[in-house]
């Protein structure tokens, strides 16, 4: 069994940027400028906020963070998007979701500049994805693309499942995989929770990709033999053993599943941090399409 390292190759990847960036400033061409907004208090979102702009300081980039209370207005919010999308030294910005439930999330995502949407969910770059011209990848689904790339997982011709239908993982996910590219070729079936049966299609995939939300659903009498799993879900258990009070679970039951598969990316250090060194990829991009 191979563990899908994603904490060491986001780390390659970190480092590959920062010679990029090395040579832009030696060039004296601009810095890629990353600004991330974020709205009211959410612990995780804190926590991986920080963790971007910490990321952008570890690979030379300029960040730019944007704390907004919780009770900003949607009118508030927009005119923010607005003066990011008019300010030429900001080359890409996320909102990081989730938002606060009185913000219309698609208005919000509509506002950004698509030039500027390091995140990949404007409908413009959605729609680029699908049609398979170039464009910001959605930062989750490409960094689970690169993974299976770098380890060299086989996946054509391979019958994927991927759990979980979601505009930012599950649906870009399996359009992704299905497609002509590096890490794809492969059949893909999206399950749902209406999925029936859904036993029957996980025991007969070569690769399960996991993005439920639903802490360790996914059990090893639900897999077969040489599987490869992707788990998407990071959920914040209590544990009161513990400093900080939680303990972090996946999607996905490890202990029962890892005995039964050929390559599975760990929770923590699987697919939450290639979804950083992703978005860095795409600022790095942006900076290029703007120069
Ligand atoms: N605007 C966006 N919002 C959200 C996205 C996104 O891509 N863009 N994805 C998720 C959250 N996310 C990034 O924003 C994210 C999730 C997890 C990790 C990560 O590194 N996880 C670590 C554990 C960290 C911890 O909780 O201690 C791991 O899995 O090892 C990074 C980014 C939803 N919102």
């Amino acid at each position: 069994m191979t563990i899908l390292d994603g904490k060491k190759t986001s780390a390659d990847i970190k480092a590959e940027i920062a010679e990029k960036v090395k040579e832009l400033k030696a060039q004296g061409k601009k810095t890629p400028h990353l600004a991330a907004v974020i709205v009211g208090n959410d612990g995780a979102s804190k926590t991986y906020v920080g963790a971007k702009v910490k990321a952008c300081e570890l690979v030379g980039f300029d960040s730019t963070l944007i704390e907004l209370p919780t009770e900003t207005t949607e009118a508030e919010l927009l005119a923010k998007i607005e003066e990011l999308n008019n300010n030429d030294a900001i080359d890409g910005y996320i909102v990081q979701l989730p938002l606060p439930k009185h913000i219309d999330e698609h208005k919000v995502l509509l506002a950004v500049d698509a030039t500027k949407d390091v995140d990949g969910f404007h409908p413009t770059n959605v729609g680029r994805m699908a049609l398979e011209l170039p464009t910001f990848l959605p930062a989750t689904p490409y960094g689970v693309m690169e993974l299976l790339e770098r380890y060299k997982v086989p996946t054509s011709g391979k019958n994927v499942v991927v759990i979980g239908r979601s505009h930012i993982v599950g649906r870009p996910m399996s359009i992704l995989m299905s497609q002509k590219r590096a890490a794809g070729d492969a059949t893909v079936t999206v399950a749902h929770s209406r999925t029936a049966n859904l036993k029957e299609l996980t025991l007969k995939a070569d690769i399960i990709v996991v993005a439920l939300g639903v802490a360790e659903f996914l059990t090893g009498d639900m897999v077969k033999e040489g599987v490869t799993i992707i788990d998407v879900g990071i959920t914040r258990l209590d544990d009161p053993s513990k400093k900080n009070g939680f303990r972090l679970a996946g999607d996905v039951h490890f202990e029962s599943v890892a005995p039964k598969a050929a390559f599975i990316t760990p929770v923590p250090g699987g697919v939450g941090p290639m979804t950083i060194a992703m978005l860095l990829k795409n600022t790095l991009l942006a900076g290029e399409n703007r120069a």
